[in-house]
């Protein structure tokens, strides 16, 4: 679960904000705030004031898989194999294990092929599914996925969908500006102007963006028919 409590950081303010268990889709027009808040609970930005929480543990002190929007960054080692498998060292799995693990982290994102490509030599959308695999590779408390979806092709991305729909962390924040996917997430909070401004279902969230782009387009098709 994560707490947020009197939270001010740039122009983000929070004053109180709880979410669950599950996968909560982030959504909200450009700089609303959506990244700022996922770096807050990654650990990766400090609060200028206030708390971040998840299950009472600061940030930094939980096991978070972070895939971020910027493909390049994601990656720092020289081979896919690479990548996962110093996810796991820096786990501190048995040396004979890490490469069982990182076969099977690899086989279930559909990527077993390119596991001894430079990961330079990948395109964006492969980029972003190693990404997912080395942040999955122990399994995290926290998985967040920064618009992770907008490089990946129909397929791939329907591959993102099924891995999030498994549970891989007990709390999944992904930030997205698929309005279908969000709606497939159990929950949706939508940000404005720095504010958290609409927190609850997808049926609850959207109901307040009927007359908006950010009404899920597949409702409006199914409302039509
Ligand atoms: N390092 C920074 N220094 C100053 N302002 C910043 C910095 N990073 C982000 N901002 C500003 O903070 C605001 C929120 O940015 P953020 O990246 O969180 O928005 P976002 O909702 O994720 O946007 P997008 O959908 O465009 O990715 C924006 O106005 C942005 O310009």
């Amino acid at each position: 679960m994560i707490q947020v409590e009197n939270l001010h950081h740039r122009f983000l303010e929070i004053e109180y904000l709880r979410i669950g268990e599950g996968h909560t889709a982030i959504i909200g027009p450009n700089g609303s705030g959506k990244t700022t808040f996922l770096k807050l609970c990654a650990g990766i930005e400090l609060p200028e004031r206030g708390t971040v929480t998840i299950s009472g543990k600061e940030p930094r002190a939980v096991n978070t898989g972070w895939v971020g929007e910027v493909p390049d960054n994601n990656l720092v080692f020289r081979t896919v194999a690479d990548e996962v498998a110093s996810a796991l060292r820096f786990g501190r799995v048995r040396a004979d294990e890490i490469k069982p693990a990182a076969c099977a982290v690899l086989s279930e994102m559909g990527i077993s092929h390119l596991s001894s490509r430079a990961t330079h030599t990948l395109s964006g959308g492969e980029k972003v599914l190693v990404a997912c695999a080395a942040a999955l590779a122990l399994p995290p408390e926290i998985l967040i996925l920064d618009e992770t979806d907008t490089h990946l092709d129909r397929k791939a991305a329907e591959n993102l969908e099924t891995m999030i729909q498994r549970r891989p962390a007990p709390c999944v924040l992904q930030c997205t500006q698929d309005m279908d996917t969000a709606s497939r997430a159990d929950r949706v909070i939508y940000f404005e102007h720095g504010h958290p401004r609409y927190i609850g279902t997808p049926e609850e969230t959207f109901s307040h963006l009927y007359n908006t782009e950010m009404y899920p387009s597949l409702w409006r098709i199914a409302g039509c028919i």
